[in-house]
């Protein structure tokens, strides 16, 4: 049947597993981790890289493409970039059936892949900034529990790496791009999201500081890494001789960063919005953002009641509004509704012969299942703002429930209530180490670790004498605390 055989809060992990499939999104691949993005993943891809790729056009960030295989001698060339990574990473070692004279790694990210290049291109200090961007894909052979989206061992991403002469522009693009990264989520895929910095323990090993935007799954209380956005120091400047002369004459090297954002974006928006009719899509990034179903009645004209869906997409579609009418002969009202409830379209359009004897169409939302009688005469305006209106709706209702999973937490057994009942935990915490890999390893169980997410940049107030909930020691920053994907 059409329906889903499992609820949301029933049984996440197969509700997940059943909606993107259903929702047409994904099509399960023979090989193990590995995905089919079908078109109505890419169309969302897409409609986010329109928004991606320009704003970072404005920043003379240029488009690149380096080869997708890496030399292992080349991969090996910074131990701690790897350490931990090595198991991984994945190896061509033969062409037909010769075996290669040396084993090849397929991209996991491609630091190792273009600095050497970066090494050569960079001269003078007019050779910078050097601002390059892939859209690509990458592997990484994860051995845990693959996901769609969240965790594949071959993912699409957008990489950033750039180049400057100091250390106060890198800063400054490494916010800058963070903070499209919001608007990718909050704007886009109406999921709210912490912008915030990793801690050492958490940070890219290979870089200075790591800040990323945070969402979270109430559902299975966990928190996702939404994007990242890395400043990488002088540490790889280091590593692959990324120096310039500077005004003076002086060799320098370079300041960088590296940032990415992947189609985890993608199904973190399903678990955010989904239900158990399906996907509940954003219309900003919906392919179709309206469908036009013709409702037949037995002797009434049925061709007139289609020429009306037919005129009705035409002026939507005039206006930019993504429309579609759904017109099969061989599919009942009631099949299509739910067809295209499970594909999360965020507006239904209804015309029957009572809608046309009143020259109104019936309007659904998918979001809350509201029901509209609109007059023709403000149909443009009437879908435009509802689909503003849901746009809106979504992310507030997204926000409330995230904001409702938030809890501060002061001591040890506050924290791990708090962490039984799938809380994102806020607590101060005196930003020792120690301390972290302590609460990892006190909390480590068959659902994982507590780990942190980020500090938040927006930090609240931290009264002079407040203790670490973990170590009793002096708090010194606030910090989320939770499980994660
Ligand atoms: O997150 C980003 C933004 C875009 C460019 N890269 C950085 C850091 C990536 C970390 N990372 C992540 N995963 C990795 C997996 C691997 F197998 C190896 Cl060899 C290295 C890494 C690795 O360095
Ligand atoms: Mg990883």
């Amino acid at each position: 049947g059409l329906g889903l055989t499992n609820t949301k809060d029933g049984n996440f992990g197969e509700w997940y597993s059943e909606v993107v499939t259903n929702g047409e999104m994904i099509e399960y691949y023979e090989i193990s981790g590995c995905y089919i993005l079908r078109p109505w993943t890419m169309a969302i891809w897409e409609i986010m890289q329109n928004f991606f790729d320009p704003e970072i056009k404005k920043m003379n960030i240029k488009t690149c493409y380096f080869p997708l295989f890496v030399s292992n001698n080349v991969l090996q060339k910074e131990k701690d970039h790897i350490e931990g990574f090595a198991p991984e990473v994945a190896w061509v070692t033969r062409s037909g059936d010769s075996d290669l004279e040396v084993p090849i790694a397929i991209r996991p990210t491609s630091e190792t892949v273009m600095y050497p290049y970066y090494s050569k291109w960079i001269r003078g200090h007019r050779d910078l900034p050097l601002k390059l961007n892939q859209w690509c894909n990458v592997v990484r052979w994860e051995f845990s529990n693959p996901t769609p989206f969240i965790r594949s061992r071959e993912f699409l991403w957008q990489e950033g790496h750039t180049a400057f002469a100091t250390k106060e522009e890198a800063d400054t693009e490494v916010l800058e791009i963070l903070e499209l990264y919001r608007r990718l989520y909050e704007e886009y895929l109406a999921v709210p999201v912490v912008k915030g910095k990793k801690s050492e323990l958490e940070k890219f090993a290979g870089g200075l500081y790591t800040t990323s935007v945070e969402a979270f799954i109430p559902n299975t209380g966990r928190g996702v890494q939404g994007a990242t956005s890395h400043c990488l120091g002088q540490n790889f400047a280091k590593m692959f001789e990324i120096n310039f002369e500077d005004e003076k004459g002086e060799k320098t090297m370079v300041w960088q960063n590296s940032w990415a954002y992947s189609t985890r974006t993608i199904g973190v928006m399903v678990m955010v919005h989904g239900d158990d009719k399906g996907l509940v899509l954003p219309p900003k990034v919906s392919a179709v953002q309206v469908i036009v179903i013709h409702v037949p009645y037995k002797d009434a004209d049925v061709k007139e009641i289609i020429n009306a869906c037919s005129a009705t997409v035409k002026t939507l579609c005039d206006l930019g509004i993504r429309a579609e009418a759904d017109l099969r002969e061989n599919y009942s009202p009631g099949w299509k509704y739910s067809h295209w409830e499970m594909k999360g379209v965020p507006l239904r359009i209804e015309i029957g012969p009572k809608d046309l004897a009143n020259n109104q169409v019936r309007a659904v939302r998918r979001d809350n299942g509201e029901k509209v009688d609109i007059p023709m005469a403000d149909l443009v305006d009437k879908v435009k703002g509802m689909l503003d209106n849901i746009q809106q709706s979504m992310f507030d209702v997204a926000k409330q429930k995230r904001d409702a999973c938030i809890q501060v937490t002061r001591t040890w057994d506050e924290f791990v209530e708090a962490l039984g009942q799938k809380k994102l935990i806020l607590a101060p915490w005196c930003d020792e180490e120690e301390v972290e890999k302590e609460v990892k390893a006190k909390t480590k169980g068959e659902i994982g670790a507590a780990k942190t997410l980020c500090s938040p940049f927006d930090q609240p107030e931290l009264p002079e004498g407040t203790l670490c909930f973990a170590s009793g020691k002096p708090a010194k920053k606030w910090t989320y605390w939770g499980r994660s994907y």
